[in-house]
């Protein structure tokens, strides 16, 4: 008999969990059986979103409750930082399984974690037992895993091409390494921001976070498990632009001699249904993977100059958040990978 996974979502009315929700509805394998908002507590869900309207008749946001939520056999955590390492603690003893969309479980190093998040971590224990949930380098921890950390969407993005370069040994020790990445204004969440308004997003592109993004730390973690000598080079500066989703990240890198990163990328993942090598001198755009879990990378050589350019584009809130998780999840139930996320992206 096919299993039936019972699932729970707190943070239901965010930008991740409605992805979240959409993603779910296709699913083959999933009940979705608590949803969680404190702002919207007693509403249904197809009131609330109309993209939902005919799809969840009986879901209605409740306040987050610790016995229906371990009543589900995983929960997604699609809150700020500072939640899930509060409440799934309880959850995780109970047997259930947790994806966290937040960063509370993403850094070994607690100490690391709390100078970037500016705030005390409530359940260190878990951070050693959580598994990173980049689907295509930890498949097989996560398989095992009872909590994965599912990755933030800037080190999704910029990781990806990376990995097998990285696993072997072909990055240029002490050389720059440079992440010039942009991503769309869902980025930011829902919340409220003067920064994400219309007004301000709208015709606008601007850099912000040069000085320190709390993903740097998140990607050198990466880098530094696969190769050493090579993360003092990462150099990563996001930008905002006037998109709503999509993600696009520029990567200037140097290979040890002889090294071809084009071959060894499609090679490392002919067989990674969402990681798409294309073509040599194809470029990547962000609506090629709208609304699908995909990452679509391109390689090429600089002209006249020994830097490679690799390119790589996913959805922020696809690959680069919700879909990743249901990815992880398929894998934490051993069910087949790719179900629920068959999707072709929308274009134009
Ligand atoms: N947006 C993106 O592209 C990506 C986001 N992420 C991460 O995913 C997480 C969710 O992001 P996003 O969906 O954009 O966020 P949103 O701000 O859009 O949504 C947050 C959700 O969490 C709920 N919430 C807020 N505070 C609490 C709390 N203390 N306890 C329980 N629920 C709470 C909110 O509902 P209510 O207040 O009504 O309870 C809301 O449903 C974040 O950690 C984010 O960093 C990761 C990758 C990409
Ligand atoms: C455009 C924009 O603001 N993007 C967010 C990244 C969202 C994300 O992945 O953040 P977490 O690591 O907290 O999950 C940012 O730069 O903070």
């Amino acid at each position: 008999m096919t299993q039936t996974i019972k699932a729970g979502i707190v943070g239901a009315t965010g930008y991740t969990g409605v992805e979240l929700l959409r993603l779910l509805a296709q699913h083959p394998q999933v009940q979705v059986a608590a949803v969680t908002s404190r702002g919207e507590a007693g509403v249904a869900l197809a009131d609330y979103f109309p993209s939902l309207r005919g799809i969840y008749p009986n879901l209605y946001f409740q306040t987050p409750d610790q016995a229906d939520l371990a009543a589900c056999d995983v929960v997604f955590f699609a809150t700020p930082n500072g939640v899930a390492m509060q409440e799934a603690p309880p959850l995780l003893a109970a047997g259930v399984k947790v994806v966290d969309l937040s960063a509370d479980y993403r850094i070994q190093d607690i100490a690391t974690w709390q100078q970037w998040y500016g705030m005390s971590h409530a359940s260190p224990e878990w951070v050693a037992r959580a598994v990173y949930g980049l689907s295509e380098l930890n498949r097989s921890a996560i398989a095992q895993a009872q909590l994965v950390a599912n990755p933030g969407c800037y080190p999704t993005c910029v990781s990806l091409p990376l990995v097998p370069l990285l696993q072997q040994g072909c990055l240029k020790s002490g050389a720059p390494l440079i992440a010039d990445c942009k991503s769309g204004v869902s980025g930011a969440g829902r919340k409220a921001s003067v920064g994400s308004l219309f007004a301000e997003a709208g015709d606008n592109f601007k850099a912000y976070g040069v000085g320190g993004h709390r993903h740097l730390p998140e990607i050198r973690q990466t880098i530094n498990t696969l190769q050493s000598g090579v993360a003092d080079g990462l150099v990563f500066v996001p930008h905002l632009t006037p998109l709503i989703r999509g993600m696009h990240a520029t990567i200037y890198l140097h290979t040890e001699a002889g090294v071809n990163p084009h071959a060894l990328l499609a090679e490392h993942y002919q067989n990674s249904p969402f990681v798409d090598i294309l073509p040599a001198g194809s470029t990547p755009e962000t609506r090629s993977v709208r609304g699908a879990n995909i990452c679509r990378i391109s390689v090429q050589q600089a002209p006249q100059s020994e830097v490679w350019i690799i390119l790589s584009v996913i959805d922020n809130l696809v690959k680069g958040a919700a879909g990743q998780a249901v990815q992880n999840m398929n894998i934490m139930f051993g069910i087949d990978e790719n179900a629920g996320l068959n999707i072709t992206p929308l274009l134009p």
